[in-house]
């Protein structure tokens, strides 16, 4: 902070190429000769560093920032501006208090030196294109690095609307920047012109500024028919011709004949000592006010308004012996030989069909030649008759966009491939063929309007006058005026025949962000109307009792016993047997799936019949019924006999559904082998089915197995006679055993039952009640010889005691198994797959653990 209040005040310019030279001279000789109190400095990139500059007390070498992303430059046609971001090296001068930037393309009316004591940190006036932006050629700003970091991390993104730097600092310094009068950076515009605010403003314009590609000293003195654009350009020519401009050449000097003389050159070394022109030049420093003008319309009215500039006349002198430096004087050397390449060059770039890549070529090529020629002499050196043969070749159709190109290609190329000799050469080419163009036009304008001094010479044919100055607004045009289409601006177009592909940018630029095409409004929906019923099932529509598996997955498991119990059919799926499957239930877990969707009552979901054929349709469970008693035969003719033939009774395989539901088993071969005899299991204790388990398994067994000898017929069965000669045996058994005789006793036992050894259990598995056995875990646990009254316990907790809650199968003799109706396997089982016999692996019987323990 504080070294920015201590630092100085300076005007600054930028000058990123030698085209913008005479543009930068032409600024800070108008803001001198305006009288400007302050310094002036410009940033320059190292490779664009002419000697010319040091009109400037500061000249301040700074690093090109490039736009990496152009593509927006070619939306203003602009692609010469590919580091325009170099300008925000401004805010990087933290040397000075404060800086007034003006572009190399500005030309100071006067010296508006009050800008430095604006109190804001930026300002800058409105943009002629977009009035709401501001136009970055005139900037007052105080530097700050904090500023400078941020506008160049927008640099590095490419952040720019318009790809340069008017772009990036509209966007950043957006709603803060201080807006300053029109009248400090006035931007006349071929396309537009305020005409009669141009006139009522005009005594208060304080700086002009040529946007655009068009720069006064590339498009000439020419057609300055008299606007107010005109009157702007011969102002900056009336600047340039005060400081630079040779005074009164004889006509012939640029006449093309081999007679003619060129000025004489002075070698950059050398300038300060030799200058021949230096003489001339302090002699008649401002020719438009001291010598005759050159008879133009545009001169003429170009003379008054630097006439009544009171600095001008002031600073004259001074400017005239420190600051004139013609470049075109100070760049060549007086004696020069001329490498081939390099008129090969200049022919090349006066050729408007030479396209950037001959140029480029031609460059290399004389690079090369150039490495081979004398190199202890400084710059190449070229005679006058090159260089008047070179002017000879010069073309005047050379378009402006010609020279842009060259001059661009020609610092690129130089500042990778040439040697600095080169460099300087080619520099002062640049200047040579800016500096003939203005020279062929002076001499074509005093050969218009001024008698010859040497008669041998014949006068070029004479051009059309310029129209006079009138002012339309209250006189009529003059009645011997031309036609005014004379003076139109007659362009030359030439097909192109450069061989060049054409390379597309790397980007073009985006679309506008803010464009977008509005989705037009969904239109309410037309009120739904159920359809006529064609067929009798869809009025008579019978209710669903079918749950499906993936609606449950929200359903807590509802336990196994309670499903069995309920004797509904099962869901496909173990977790979801619903107690009562009825049609409310399946209706309530169908909303809670999906709750989301409230269903029209025409919704052909909701109203769905959800029943199952399997459940509703007999002859599908007789089917599958024979299905399953086919492949047990199967398996037990394979030699598995003492497997039990099924896990599930009949029943349980009727209450548990068959579906998919058998199908999530794990078939035989999958199935971890049971560490159990194969022995027949009480599935039933399994279960916990209890005696209407073991009753239906009985029944079960007398279907699947081959009936046992000696065992009675169903009829014959009397459960209760039974029981008491079981008990009877037991007790007899039991008697035999503790006699020692036990010779008969397994016969007995392997027919009726078997008797429970009396043997400790392991340490720590006594008292130790499992819930899953709780009901027999009593006669297991007890270390004392089982009674027949405990053994009939036993039965009775298998038999009796639920016996009133669940009929028994055989006591219901209606229910009859019916021969399968249908042959083959059955559409709900997989290829290959077994029925399942064991739903899981059952745990141990008491008789099973007996046998693993012994
Ligand atoms: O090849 C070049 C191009 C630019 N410049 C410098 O950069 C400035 C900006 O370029 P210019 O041709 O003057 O741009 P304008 O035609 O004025 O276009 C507008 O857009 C530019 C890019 O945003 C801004 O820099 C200008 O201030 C703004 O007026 C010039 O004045 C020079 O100082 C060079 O030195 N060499
Ligand atoms: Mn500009």
């Amino acid at each position: 902070m504080a070294a920015q209040q201590e630092g100085e005040d300076v005007y600054a310019s930028l000058l990123l190429t030698d085209t913008y030279l005479p543009g930068a001279l032409v600024l800070a000789h108008s803001l001198r000769d305006a009288g400007t109190t302050k310094k002036l400095a410009i940033l320059v990139t190292l490779d664009s560093v002419s000697p010319e500059v040091a009109v400037y007390d500061y000249i301040i070498p700074v690093s090109r920032i490039q736009n990496e992303r152009p593509a927006n430059l070619y939306l203003m046609n602009r692609p010469d501006l590919h580091s325009a971001f170099t300008k925000i090296n401004l805010w990087k001068q933290t040397q000075f208090r404060k800086i007034v930037y003006l572009d190399a393309d500005i030309i100071a009316y006067r010296a508006p030196d009050e800008l430095f004591d604006l109190p804001h940190a930026f300002s800058a006036a409105p943009d002629i294109g977009w009035p709401d932006l501001f136009n970055t050629g005139v900037m007052v700003l105080t530097p700050s690095l904090g500023e400078y970091y941020a506008l160049k991390a927008m640099a590095e993104r490419g952040i720019s609307f318009d790809g340069a730097d008017q772009g990036l600092l509209n966007m950043h310094f957006k709603n803060t920047f201080n807006r300053i009068s029109f009248t400090y950076n006035v931007t006349p515009s071929a396309h537009y012109q305020y005409v009669p605010a141009y006139r009522h403003f005009q005594s208060s314009i304080n700086m002009v500024h040529f946007i655009g590609p068009d720069k006064p000293w590339l498009q000439g003195r020419d057609n300055l028919t008299g606007g107010p654009f005109d009157d702007m350009t011969g102002r900056w020519w009336a600047v340039y011709d005060r400081h630079y401009r040779v005074q009164h050449r004889p006509p012939r000097l640029l006449n093309r004949s081999k007679q003619q003389k060129l000025p004489n050159w002075s070698s950059i070394s050398s300038r300060e000592n030799i200058n021949p022109r230096a003489n001339m030049s302090s002699l008649s420093a401002d020719p438009l006010a001291t010598g005759p003008p050159p008879p133009t319309v545009s001169n003429t009215k170009l003379h008054q308004p630097l006439s009544s500039d009171k600095t001008s006349n002031t600073s004259t002198s001074t400017s005239t012996s420190t600051h004139t430096k013609n470049p075109l004087f100070t760049m060549s050397h007086p004696d020069m030989t001329t490498p081939v390449a390099m008129i090969r060059l200049l022919l090349s770039i006066t050729l408007p069909r030479t396209s950037t890549m001959k140029i480029m070529s031609t460059m290399s090529t004389m690079n090369t030649t150039m490495s081979h020629t004398n190199t202890t002499s400084p710059i190449p050196t070229m005679g006058n008759n090159m260089i008047h043969n070179m002017a000879n070749n010069m073309s005047h159709t050379m378009s402006h966009t010609m020279s842009h190109t060259m001059n661009h290609t020609m610092n690129h190329t130089m500042s990778h491939n040439m040697t600095i000799t080169t460099i300087l050469s080619l520099r002062s080419l640049q200047f040579l063929f800016t500096h003939l163009r203005i020279q062929e036009y002076e001499h074509e304008q005093w050969a218009t309007h001024s008698a010859p001094p040497h008669t041998e010479h014949k006068p070029e044919p004479p051009r059309p006058a310029p129209a006079p100055s009138w002012d339309a607004q209250w006189h009529p045009p003059p009645t011997d005026s031309q036609p005014e289409a004379i003076h139109l601006p007659q362009t030359h177009y030439v097909m192109s025949s450069d061989p060049a592909p054409f390379v597309p940018p790397e980007r073009y630029p985006s679309p506008p962000k803010d464009m977008w095409y509005e989705v037009p409004k969904e239109r309410p929906a037309p009120p739904h109307e159920k359809p006529k019923a064609i067929f009798p099932w869809e009025t008579n529509r019978p209710q669903a009792s079918r749950v499906f598996a993936q609606q449950e997955e929200s359903v807590s498991p509802v336990p196994e016993s309670a499903a069995e119990s309920s004797g509904e059919p099962k869901a496909p799926i173990d977790a979801q047997p619903p107690a009562e499957p009825s049609m409310t239930e399946s209706t309530s877990v169908g909303q809670k799936s999906e709750p989301q969707t409230p269903t029209t009552p025409s919704d052909p979901w909701s109203s769905f019949t959800r029943t199952n054929a399997w459940d509703e349709v007999p002859q599908i469970s007789r089917y599958v019924d024979a299905i399953q008693k086919h492949r047990r035969t199967r398996s037990q003719g394979l030699g598995l006999v003492g497997l039990p033939a099924t896990g599930l009774s009949k029943a349980q395989e009727a209450s548990w559904g068959r579906g998919s539901r058998v199908t999530d088993f794990p078939s035989e071969e999958d199935r971890p082998s049971l560490p159990v005899t194969p022995a027949p299991i009480r599935r039933p204790r399994f279960w916990g089915g209890g005696a209407p388990g073991i009753s239906l398994e009985g029944e079960g067994d007398d279907e699947q197995l081959p009936a046992a000898s000696g065992v009675p017929t169903q009829s014959d069965w009397d459960p209760i006679a039974q029981l008491q000669k079981l008990a009877t045996q037991q007790s007899d058994l039991l008697l035999q055993k503790l006699g020692g005789s036990g010779d008969t006793g397994e016969d007995v036992i392997g027919t009726q039952g078997r008797h429970i050894p009396s043997r400790p259990l392991p340490f720590g598995s006594e008292g130790v009640k499992s819930p899953t056995y709780g009901a027999r875990s009593s006669a297991v646990l007890s270390p004392k010889p089982i009674k027949p009254d405990s053994s009939s316990s036993s039965v009775r907790s298998i038999v009796g005691d639920e016996h009133d809650q669940v009929t028994p199968a055989y006591e219901r003799p209606t229910i009859m198994v019916q021969p399968p109706s249908y042959q083959g396997p059955g559409a709900s089982f997989e290829k290959g797959e077994d029925i399942p016999t064991y739903e899981t692996p059952a745990p141990p019987t008491e008789e099973e653990q007996d046998v693993l323990e012994t």
